[in-house]
């Protein structure tokens, strides 16, 4: 049976909707990410799920039992639910230790204690229970805020841009960290962000929000790779789309060349489309008798990431190791080298 169940559910504020008949499920253990840009209805969705927003129309269900309807709405304290939130929400006056035992009054002091310390070693905190919140770093209170809502033994863990007060770098590796302990806990996880860095390396499915609405979900790997429209082709990872033509059953012609392949679309010879181009699709070679000139660079340590101009002005990006170190305006060659042919028709 499915931990979480949201089956058409539908938000609004007033006279407007923010979330429009989204549905998903997640297994037991699963991490989830809902990634979109800014005002997308990422929180919403996270709210009606904690209990905080209530439902125009759908239901939600956590282990088979309905707790959001139009007409139901089980407090957000009875579902098993623990929150991580932007913020991190710690309570300044308590102590590390404090902060983390506050969801387990339940239990005797001495469990607490135990548990305490537990939920501090598995966040890499173990010595530091005595210490007050700001006298942590930015990366340290969000491991507190991660091993609070864990103490607890929530049965869906809640994570509304837990990362976005940290820098990019500390984002990608406590992302890692954070994923490492949910998998350790088997704790069933929904992310929610907007940089598709941080989804990648938390996620196991990925649903990619626009206007309220799921445009695709699946694994980060498939929405790179088989991005369902251009919205998403666009919004996952960076390439460009250049018209193309199918010339024979399975073959596209463009600029760069002509692909047999069966194109994932229906479409008859002769019909116009688009081709996804990653940057990691086309190879650099300087025996290559294709050329193209080079626009703009950017270093990414063991990359260069180039924008390439081709003879008919259409620009394509193109990922180089970076001992090749070419010079703007240099015509360089190249070769196209594509696992997954991605194309929409126009
Ligand atoms: N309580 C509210 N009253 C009215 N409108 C709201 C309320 N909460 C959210 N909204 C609106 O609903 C839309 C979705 O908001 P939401 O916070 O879910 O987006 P988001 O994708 O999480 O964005 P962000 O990444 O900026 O937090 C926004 O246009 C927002 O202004």
């Amino acid at each position: 049976m499915s931990l979480l169940t949201v089956e058409n559910i539908s938000i609004g504020f007033e006279a407007r909707n923010v979330v429009a008949g989204l549905s998903f499920q997640l297994q037991p253990g699963e991490i989830a990410c809902l990634l979109g840009a800014s005002g997308c209805g990422k929180t919403t969705v996270l709210r009606a799920i904690a209990g905080f927003e209530s439902l125009r129309s759908g239901s939600i269900a956590l282990n088979g039992e309905q707790v959001s309807a139009p007409d139901k709405q089980i407090p957000a304290q009875l579902r098993g639910v623990g929150m991580v939130f932007q913020d991190y929400a710690l309570f300044p006056h308590l102590t590390v230790a404090g902060n983390v035992a506050f969801g387990l009054r339940h239990l005797a002091k001495s469990e607490r204690q135990i548990r305490v310390q537990q939920m501090l070693d598995m966040v890499g905190l173990g010595e530091l229970g005595q210490r007050y919140v700001h006298e942590l770093s930015g990366g340290q209170q969000q491991r507190v805020a991660l091993a609070r809502a864990l103490a607890p033994q929530p049965r869906l863990l809640l994570l509304d841009e837990p990362f976005s007060n940290l820098d990019v770098e500390l984002r990608e590796r406590l992302g890692q960290e954070v994923r490492a302990i949910l998998k350790q806990t088997g704790t069933t996880a929904i992310l929610v962000t907007h940089d598709q860095r941080e989804a990648f390396a938390v996620a196991d499915q990925i649903g990619v929000m626009s206007e309220g609405r799921i445009c695709q979900w699946g694994t980060p790997y498939d929405l790179y790779h088989e991005p369902a429209d251009r919205f998403v082709a666009n919004f996952i990872g960076e390439g460009v789309l250049l018209p193309a033509r199918l010339t024979a059953p399975q073959c596209i012609e463009f600029e760069l060349g002509q692909i047999c392949r069966t194109a994932p679309v229906e479409c008859c010879v002769g019909c116009e489309m688009e081709v996804l181009i990653r940057p990691d699709d086309i190879q650099h070679n300087d025996a290559s008798s294709l050329k193209a000139r080079v626009l703009a660079k950017a270093f990414r340590g063991a990359q260069f990431l180039y924008t390439l101009g081709l003879p008919s002005g259409q620009t394509l990006l193109s990922l180089v190791p970076s001992h090749h170190n070419h010079a703007i305006g240099e015509d360089i060659g190249i070769e196209l080298e594509m696992d997954h042919l991605i194309v929409f028709k126009k």
